[in-house]
Formats: C-alpha cells, sequence, structure tokens
C-alpha cells in the first residue's frame, strides 16, 4: 500500500494571513501548493465570463467539474504562482474583493463544492502538500498530521487589507473593507455545507499581534515536532 504525502492544513477567515504563509511554508519546505480559495474565485470568474448566475447551481457545478485552469510556478505571480483560466492569467483580476465575494457565494452550493472535492485531493502528491482555505481541515483532508486554523481581529484583517490595497486600487476604503470582511465571514461561517470553522484536532493561531515571521516559526515548530518534513 503507497502512503499518502504528508499534509498541513492552513483554514481561517479573509486576510488572516493564509496565502502568505502557506506559500512561504510550500517554499521552505520544497512542497506543493494548493490555493483552494483560487478555485472558488476562479469559478465565480468564469461564471461572469460565461453570463451563469452566482445562484445557478446545476450550471455552476457542470462550469467547475469542467474549469480550465491552470496553476503555474513561478516567481512573479501573487504567493508564487501564476494563475490562467481558459488560457488566460486572471491574477490581478482574481485578488480584488468582488471576486472573492463571488467566491464565497458560489461557495455556499454544495453541488460546487462536490463537484471541486476530487480537484482539490488531487493536489495531495509528494513530497508534501501546503493546503490553504476554509475547509481543508474540516472536509477536504480530514486525516491531515497538522492543522491550523489561523485567525485575526476583523480590524486587524481589514486593516492588512488596506495596506496592501491602497496604492493598487483607486478609492480603497478602510470602513467598506472592514464591512465586506464581516460579511464575508457571516457567509462562509453560517453556511450549511462545510462552513470556516476550526477542526476540533486543529491548533488555533491568532495573529492579530504576530509579524508573519513569528507566524511561520510557530507552524515550522510544529511540523517538526510531528517530524512531518523528513
Ligand atoms: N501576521 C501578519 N502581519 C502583518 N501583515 C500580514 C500578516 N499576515 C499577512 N499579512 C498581510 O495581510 C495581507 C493579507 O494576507 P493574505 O492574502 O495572506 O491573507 P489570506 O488569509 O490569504 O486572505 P484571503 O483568504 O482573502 O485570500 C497581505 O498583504 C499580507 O502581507
Ligand atoms: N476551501 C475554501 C476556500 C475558499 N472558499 C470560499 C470562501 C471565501 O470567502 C472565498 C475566497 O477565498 P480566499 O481566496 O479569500 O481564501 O472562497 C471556500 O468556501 N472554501
Amino acid at each position: 500500500m503507497t502512503s499518502l504525502a504528508p499534509v498541513v492544513t492552513i483554514d481561517g477567515p479573509s486576510g488572516s494571513g493564509k496565502g502568505t504563509v502557506c506559500s512561504r511554508l510550500a517554499r521552505q519546505l520544497g512542497w506543493h501548493l494548493l490555493d483552494s480559495g483560487a478555485l472558488y474565485r476562479l469559478l465565480a470568474l468564469a461564471a461572469g465570463r460565461h453570463g451563469i448566475a452566482l445562484d445557478n447551481e446545476a450550471a455552476l457545478e457542470t462550469l467547475a467539474a469542467n474549469l480550465d485552469v491552470q496553476f503555474v510556478a513561478a516567481q512573479e505571480g501573487l504567493h508564487g504562482q501564476r494563475i490562467l483560466l481558459e488560457g488566460e492569467e486572471v491574477g490581478d483580476e482574481l485578488r480584488t474583493e468582488q471576486a472573492g465575494a463571488g467566491a464565497s457565494q458560489v461557495a455556499v452550493l454544495p453541488g460546487v463544492r462536490t463537484a471541486l472535492l476530487q480537484r482539490q485531493r488531487d493536489f495531495r502528491v509528494a513530497p508534501g502538500l501546503v493546503a490553504d482555505g476554509r475547509d481543508m481541515g474540516t472536509v477536504v483532508f480530514g486525516d491531515a498530521p497538522l492543522k491550523i486554523f489561523l485567525t485575526a481581529s476583523a480590524e486587524e484583517r481589514a486593516r492588512r487589507r488596506y495596506l496592501q490595497l491602497k496604492d493598487k486600487v483607486s478609492g480603497v476604503n478602510l470602513t467598506s473593507l472592514l464591512e465586506e470582511i464581516r460579511a464575508r465571514d457571516e457567509r462562509d461561517m453560517q453556511r450549511s455545507v462545510a462552513p470556516l470553522k476550526p477542526a476540533s484536532d486543529a491548533i488555533l493561531l491568532d495573529s492579530t499581534e504576530l509579524s508573519i515571521e513569528q507566524v511561520l516559526e510557530r507552524i515550522l515548530a510544529e511540523i517538526a515536532l510531528r517530524d512531518l518534513a523528513g
């Protein structure tokens, strides 16, 4: 019997630092990276392009099952990846709050989640996987040997997002970013299927007052404790 590659899951709300930490961790360990939020974002984007409403579950399920996406490791892309939808690079469009809100809407649909499940599990190959999302530890990789739930206060997450966007997007506003983050938290936590919550065996890590380096240090210590990186 072949043993499954190790996986570290990092779940948590928007802006808690999952993407940043996961890509740094994957690079440091030489492991693969799954940005599961990008899949939901890509689906919402593809739906817009194909004129499919974000609540049309049957059409979105078909679209999700056939989604033509590529994740290409690269120095210059966000979190070390270039992301292609139907052959076209969509990195910048994907990171907007609008794409995030669209992703959060399609993500409530059970058919969509099922259609994306195996695609996510296929990322688990040797030497290992760092998986970033909302339900990595609770659903997709329930047997993961290390599960982290990374959080931070909504105010701190909005502040981080503001700093990230202010020089790139015109008219960014801290108050509306905070409102958007709260609305997304609410939808992600209240949905009936795979809601955002810590797995019962997850380690809770509040990054409100931690630097990215400190968060990384703590996760690397847990990896070493479990001897996951060989
Ligand atoms: N501990 C931290 N201290 C300060 N800034 C941070 C910290 N962690 C992340 N950031 C910054 O916060 C912003 C959001 O981080 P990131 O995109 O990694 O969050 P996320 O949890 O992946 O969000 P989303 O789920 O919406 O993709 C980035 O600009 C990142 O550099
Ligand atoms: N495993 C996941 C990942 C993401 N989502 C949904 C909910 C989020 O609001 C949205 C965008 O995610 P992000 O790119 O901000 O991490 O996608 C989910 O339901 N399950």
